[in-house]
């Protein structure tokens, strides 16, 4: 469960996000919303990367502001820019790297690594500079590193920009699988249609909250 209480946020003398009241609970929720707002803003409250100015976020009951350090491995974050999660030469040690954190015994991490690299089509390029893939399969390899050490909500920022038609339904699949909470902020509305729960939001507010056909037609109606 996340619940964001009197949420509010400005960038300088800019209010990004105003009363954000919510009590995330369903296991798959798409937030869209024209650029600039405030998605992404709020997403990364709920890993602590940006702390609201008012009011709190608590992921399953940890507040979110205080104990970033527990947040955030509850929390797994997908970039929509894959360089930005991107450290390790290769791409096998890339997810090694992550599991370091889980894992202690070294050939345990290297065959989880080839596994996750093998449920994601990635495995002919496990010993590949990571920095030489394209940027789908870097997605892709951001979003591997991630789901491998198993945190209880996985929160991605725009996951298909960077993917083709095979990849990007490879990653629906994928997400209608995990037993995680997934919370997608996407432009991407068809990722959405069988969601549980579409939240759109318009200058820093909520402005629907529903299943995805009605949060879908309230955005376009929004934005005509
Ligand atoms: N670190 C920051 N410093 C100053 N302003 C910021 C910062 N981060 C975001 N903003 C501003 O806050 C507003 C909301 O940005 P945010 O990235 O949350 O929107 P978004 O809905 O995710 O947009 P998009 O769909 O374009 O990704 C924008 O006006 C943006 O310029």
């Amino acid at each position: 469960m996340i619940e964001f209480r009197a949420v509010g946020h400005s960038f300088g003398d800019r209010v990004v996000l105003a009363d954000i009241d919510l009590e995330l609970s369903e296991r798959r929720i798409g937030i869209i919303g024209a650029n600039g707002s405030g998605k992404s803003t709020l997403a990364r409250m709920i890993n602590a990367l940006v702390v609201p100015d008012r009011g709190s976020v608590h992921v399953n009951g940890i507040d979110a502001a205080r104990h970033k350090r527990q947040v955030r491995r509850e929390v797994g974050f997908i970039f929509s820019d894959p360089d930005r999660q991107i450290i390790m030469p290769t791409v096998s040690e890339d997810i090694e790297l992550s599991l370091t954190r889980i894992e202690r015994d070294k050939a345990q991490r290297s065959a989880r690594a080839g596994a996750v690299l093998a449920q994601f089509g990635l495995a002919d390029h496990a010993d590949h500079p990571a920095h030489l893939l394209s940027g789908g399969q870097k997605q892709l390899l951001a979003l591997a590193s991630v789901l491998v050490t198993g945190p209880a909500v996985l929160v991605a920022d725009e996951p298909t920009t960077l993917l083709d038609l095979r990849n990007s339904s490879m990653l629906r699949d994928v997400f209608s699988t995990l037993d995680e909470q997934l919370i997608v902020l996407t432009h991407d509305l068809d990722l959405l249609s069988d969601y549980d729960r579409v939240i759109v939001l318009d200058e820093g507010r909520v402005v629907a909250d529903d299943e995805p056909a009605a949060a879908v037609a309230a955005y376009r109606a929004l934005m005509s």
